[in-house]
């Protein structure tokens, strides 16, 4: 396999256009592009993307050609791909990626890709044979589920009618499987093999019509599930192969085999309650698929932070089955597009704005595709390597002996390099296995022990901010939730330990069985036979020569009768010969010797191999054992779910019998504190309006007296019965405006006190909206935080119309008082008792003053028992601080006013 690349998740906006509602509703734009370039603004926020669409972006149509084309083409290359399309519900995800048997969107990315795809194939297949393959499921309910089944699909019909297909419960949900080397599959789902470009889009349409789809306030026909469409494309390349000696085209052909996927994601759409209206399944929906996509966010912020990623920080894969079945598209090996749809609608803008921070964490994703050749290509293809390698030793010795022995030589060095590195992977194998066994011994020891690890505090924090964000989502969070997210994730963490390490294990028994094939099996046995072979040869080659040598030296004792200068000039010839037989015997026992050096080495590697198959035996009995332990950690997690998630179930009942005393306490809170408001103003606005008939015949009177000549008869006597009158007049002037002003005062503390109640629920409701409402406040308010968000709501509105009659009543009487004030400022010193001419006119308005005083005082005693006009209904500690209504002052403030009116007459008096 070729090493990995690095590449970055690439991230589109689609930003789709108006739709039914939001035209009729005259939504305005809240999302602008900046022209000509890839960058988005959403209120204060801008965000940069690889492209944008839509809105005055690039036009949609262009989506294809610049996101998706391009990983058609490495397709073809054997490169994994994956689009993802990712948004609000009623965003467009179904219409971009085309999967909607609403719309007949043939402008939908799959479509696109299916066309594209059948037209590379058609310009392809001359060289390279091609197969291709389609699989189509659905995650519903965190179960994955099969479309391409033909089984038939049930129908369901909602409490409001609408007709809701869902999967037949007969057909059982697919397994996830995640094989030795890591690769995610799905046990038993259908792989359709199609030909055409009709089979194929028959698929994806007898798909999409399966999947699970519904009506909600925000999209009458919303994807209830997520829906991954997949296309395997196999290709078998003929290529001519090239000779390894002298780099010329071989005459035989070889084949390469690819095999690569395209992943095409249709997620469903993040969505809230309140405004989907959801309830009842609808709302069960809603929470998996909330949860999937926070599952989803936790993985992308876990790969997009570079620095932990280098400290190989735990990615939560096996939080939910999609982002399991997107392991490889997520970090892995594949090239992945993600498209982030939004809608252009200020009434969405705060989930607009929440998809474009998931797609911008989302470009900070490193994937690191490769070429994925088939195991039986690679196998091929080192097998064309061993035989090049061969041929090239084949050269070595027709070369002679000495390139024989450094091919020997050289393959003994990297046998013995590989051993090396071997000994050291098991010896850090064996130190890790070690630290694992000691944090799981920790992990059951206690609670507190598992926060000792660094990796477990970081599993803790991620789930403090996942916790957090699905308090958003669903917001009844459920008390002790937490400890069993917390016992999932440990139990998560451990699993996914100790899968890596059995990876790991199987990579490097793989690996080791690959190195042992090398050294040993077969390949010794038939390097060993060709060793005794050519030693054989030269044995009979030595033989040979000797025996010619001995010929020879028989021939020239039998010619030695021959005449001496015949036989001088034969024995020179027969001398060279010798010498050269002799020459050539040395040369064989050279190789011989060269030969049994060779067989010591074979013997070394051979020792090699041996140790290399014992570490195999070890490795595979560690193997057994952590397999062995991880069933056994499964099988306890699920008895301590079980358990766990019948204790939540009472809790959750107890606590919604709770939620209901509490929402009728407050609802009859709401109706007596109205009451009460409401007789306090009425009596207010009594008082308010006396005040004004008081003033306005005041006024009145003032005119007459200027008729009348300041009070005189108009035969000019004083009458003692008018002056009279004219006090009680001024009396109840006072006391009117002394009530209205207690009123006031009394109306202000109870504003200012429904104020403070209001602002601070306001309060919480805007942090339980983004999801970090304080666990503890220190003003005695936690019972607001404790309030659902309906009971909320209805304390708010009950509030807001409280203080609307407050400030109505309090206007009423700021005018009068101030009415009054004026009145009073005409009235300063002397001119007030001007109507008093005498002092005994003075002497008996002052015993009239006095029997009126000695009568108030009497009323007062006779009403004290009964004077609680006030009355306080609400004691009972809830809600506002109703103690201002209370009657805190016993004398009446009427009685003190007309003491105070007779002592200033009375000093005025004496001065005169
Ligand atoms: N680019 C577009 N142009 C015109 N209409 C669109 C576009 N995108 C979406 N729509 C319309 O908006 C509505 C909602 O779109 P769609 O069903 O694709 O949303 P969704 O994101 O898949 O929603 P859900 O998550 O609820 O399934 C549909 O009626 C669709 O026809």
């Amino acid at each position: 396999m070729e090493a990995a690349e690095n590449c970055s998740v690439k991230v589109a906006v689609h930003i789709r256009p108006f739709i039914g509602d939001e035209r009729t509703q005259g939504c305005k734009e809240c999302v602008t592009v900046t022209t000509g370039k890839p960058q988005v603004q959403i209120g204060t926020h801008s965000f940069t993307f690889d492209q944008v669409y839509g809105n005055d972006g690039s036009p949609s149509s262009s989506m294809f050609k610049e996101c998706v084309a391009p990983l058609v083409d490495g397709l073809f290359q054997g490169y994994n791909a994956t689009v993802l399309a990712y948004g609000q519900t009623g965003s467009g995800k179904t219409y971009t990626m085309g999967t909607s048997t609403k719309d007949d969107c043939q402008t939908g990315l799959i479509p696109q890709v299916m066309n594209e795809l059948f037209k590379k194939i058609e310009t392809l297949k001359r060289q390279t044979e091609f197969q291709l393959h389609v699989s189509f499921i659905e995650i519903l309910r965190e179960e994955v589920r099969d479309l391409l089944n033909s089984e038939p699909v049930g129908k369901l019909v909602t409490p409001k009618g609408n007709a809701v297909k869902t999967a037949v419960p007969g057909r059982p949900p697919l397994q996830i499987r995640e094989s030795s080397n890591g690769i995610i599959t799905l046990a038993g789902s259908t792989e359709v093999a199609v030909s055409t470009l009709q089979e194929m889009a028959t698929c994806l349409e007898h798909g999409s019509i399966s999947r699970s789809t519904g009506s909600t306030n925000m999209n009458n026909q919303s994807s209830r599930s997520h829906a991954i469409f997949t296309i395997t494309l196999e290709q078998m390349h003929k290529t001519q192969s090239i000779s390894a000696v002298n780099n010329t085209p071989d005459e035989g052909m070889s084949e390469e085999y690819l095999c690569a996927k395209l992943h095409l994601v249709d997620l469903a759409g993040s969505e809230r309650a309140k405004r989907t209206g959801s309830d009842g399944l609808r709302l069960k929906e809603a929470i998996h698929i909330n949860r999937g996509l926070l599952a989803l966010g936790n993985v992308i912020s876990a790969l997009g932070n570079e620095k932990k990623r280098k400290e190989g920080m735990h990615v939560p894969y096996r939080d939910s089955k999609l982002t399991r079945l997107l392991q490889d598209s997520l970090g892995g090996n594949s090239k992945t597009v993600m498209i982030a749809c939004i809608s252009p609608a200020d009434v969405n803008a705060e989930e607009s704005l929440n998809t474009l921070k998931y797609a911008n964490r989302a470009r900070n994703i490193q994937n690191k595709p490769v070429v994925n050749r088939d195991l039986i290509s690679t196998e091929m293809q080192k097998m064309c390597q061993q035989l090049q390698y061969l041929r090239a030793e084949l050269c070595a010795h027709v070369g002679g002996p000495t390139s024989d022995i450094q091919v020997l030589k050289e393959r003994i060095t990297w046998l013995e390099a590989t051993n090396e590195d071997l000994r050291r992977e098991l010896h850090e194998y064996c130190s890790r296995r070690a630290v694992l066994e000691c944090c799981e011994s920790g992990a059951q020891d206690g609670h507190a022990c598992f926060m000792k690890s660094d990796v477990h505090k970081r599993a803790f924090q991620s789930m403090d901010s996942s916790y957090c964000q699905m308090d958003e989502v669903v917001s009844d969070e459920k008390p002790g939730e937490s400890d069993v997210v917390a016992k999932e994730l440990e139990h998560a963490l451990r699993q996914n330990t100790m899968d890596r390490e059995l990876n790991e294990l199987n990579k490097h028994l793989e690996q080791k069985e690959s190195e042992m094939k090398l050294v040993g099996g077969a390949d010794t046995e038939a390097l060993k036979q060709h060793f005794q072979k050519k030693f054989m040869e030269l044995e009979e080659e030595k033989r040979i020569v000797q025996q010619d040598r001995d010929r020879f030296l028989a021939a020239v004792e039998n010619h030695a009768a021959n005449s001496d200068a015949q036989r001088q000039k034969r024995q020179e010839i027969n001398v060279q010969k010798i010498k050269a037989l002799e020459a050539q015997i040395s040369d064989v026992k050279k190789k011989q010797e060269n030969q049994v050096e060779l067989l010591k080495q074979k013997k070394r590697s051979d020792a090699a191999a041996k140790r290399l198959q014992a570490e195999i035996q070890y490795i595979k009995a560690q193997k057994v054992q952590l397999q062995r332990k991880i069933k056994q950690e499964a099988e306890q997690f699920r008895q301590w779910k079980a358990s766990r998630e019948k204790e939540l179930l009472q809790q959750l009942r107890k606590e919604g019998r709770r939620n209901e005393y509490e929402r009728h306490k407050l609802e009859a809170l709401n109706q007596r504190q109205k009451m009460v408001l409401q007789r306090k103003t009425e009596e207010a606005t009594i008082a308010t309006k006396r005040l004004k008939e008081l003033l306005e015949a005041h006024k009145c009177s003032v005119r007459d007296n200027s008729v009348n000549h300041n009070g005189h008869t108009p035969n000019g006597q004083r009458n003692e019965k008018s002056l009279q009158k004219w006090v009680d007049h001024e009396l109840e002037v006072m006391v009117k405006v002394c009530e209205v002003r207690f009123e006031y005062e009394k109306q202000i503390q109870v504003q200012s006190a429904l104020a403070e109640e209001l602002t601070l629920l306001k309060e919480v409701d805007q942090l339980s909206l983004n999801g970090d409402i304080p666990h503890r406040v220190n003003n005695g308010h936690s019972r607001l935080l404790s309030m659902s968000p309906n009971a909320r709501m209805e304390r708010i509105a009950s509030l807001e119309y409280m203080l609307s009659m407050s400030t109505n009543a309090l206007k009423a009487m700021v005018s009068q008082l101030s009415d009054a004030e004026e009145r009073e400022c005409g009235l300063v010193g002397r001119r007030k008792w001007n109507q008093v001419h005498s002092l005994s006119e003075a002497k008996s308005l002052l015993q009239y003053l006095f029997n009126a005083t000695a009568e108030s005082s009497r009323d007062i005693m006779c009403a004290d028992g009964t004077s609680g006009t006030f009355v306080n209904a609400e004691r009972n500690g809830h809600g506002t601080d109703w103690k201002t209504l209370e009657v805190e002052e016993k004398s009446s403030p009427v009685a003190t006013s007309i003491q105070m009116e007779v002592a200033e007459a009375m000093e005025t008096l004496r001065m005169d």
